[in-house]
């Protein structure tokens, strides 16, 4: 069962005072509404600056984590690499952070891998053409991703249902569902992982995330301590402590969570 905004803000006050705080959240779908062109999912006004600003506050470490890939996601971000946002992309297989690519080299993109990469891009650019011209494509470093936000229903689930039996023809492909996408991944990368490793490397007393989608259920599940925050945003089961309704809701929170620790931690 999970709790709704009331209860949420009055847990943040709570955990903004602990003396080293990780604060996570994910792109689409909590920083940025959707798209039907993924390249223009922008962050909801201010909201990018927020992050700027809990980052510079002493004790508070803040990260993006997305399944973009991390060129993708500095560009939509318009975070530099010289500031103090951890960017972690390809659902935790690439990251700005030494530590966290370092604990996540098991999930490393191999050469073999690249091999199955290629070979199912081509298949996947032959079965849109051939079948689903409507649907679009995304090309990612560790990924390919069929679109289909806006079709018609019926024309959507045929285009995902060929997408995943071809991926089958892949062994060692992992298939993806997220919101009116397919992914086909070559990398075994998940949020839970990543976002426990930059935990662990800042030492975080307290680790709040925010997600929407599949995808985040693993940092939810993985994210279990009593100091732990966790928001899911919009419908849909999930694991999180708490839910907000959507991304306008997301930056409001955040806003307040600056204001809270801005308060708490006063540089000594
Ligand atoms: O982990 P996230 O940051 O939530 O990224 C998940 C996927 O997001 C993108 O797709 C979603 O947003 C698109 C832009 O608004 C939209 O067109 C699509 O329907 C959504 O599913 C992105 O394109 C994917 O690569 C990400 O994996």
């Amino acid at each position: 069962m999970t709790e709704g905004l009331p209860a949420l803000l009055e847990t943040l006050e709570d955990v903004a005072v602990a003396k080293r705080l990780l604060l996570a959240t994910d792109y689409d779908g909590v920083l940025a509404r959707f798209a039907a062109d993924p390249m223009r999912a922008v962050a909801e006004p201010g909201t990018i600056d927020t992050l700027r600003a809990l980052a510079d506050l002493p004790g508070l470490h803040v990260a993006v984590i997305s399944g973009r890939d991390l060129k993708t996601l500095r560009r939509l971000t318009g975070i530099d690499e010289d500031e103090p946002i951890v960017l972690i992309g390809s659902h935790g297989a690439e990251s700005s952070d030494a530590a966290v690519r370092s604990a996540m080299e098991h999930a490393a993109v191999t050469p073999d891998d690249e091999v199955t990469l290629t070979e199912l891009r081509s298949d996947i650019e032959a079965l849109v053409k051939e079948h689903h011209p409507e649907a679009g494509i995304e090309y990612k470093a560790a990924a390919v991703v069929v679109h289909t936000r806006g079709l018609p229903r019926e024309v959507s689930d045929a285009a995902l249902a060929d997408a995943r039996r071809l991926a089958l023809e892949h062994p060692g492909v992992k298939v993806l569902k997220g919101k009116s996408v397919l992914e086909l991944s070559v990398s075994h990368a998940d949020k839970g992982s990543a976002v426990t490793a930059l935990g662990r490397s800042v030492d975080a007393v307290a680790r709040i995330y925010f997600g929407d989608d599949v995808t985040d259920e693993d940092a939810f599940t993985r994210l279990r301590r009593p100091q732990d925050v966790t928001v899911k945003v919009g419908a849909g089961s999930t694991a999180a402590r708490f839910r907000l309704d959507d991304e306008a809701t997301v930056a409001r929170v955040l806003t307040k969570l600056w204001q809270l620790c801005s308060a708490a931690h006063v540089p000594s």
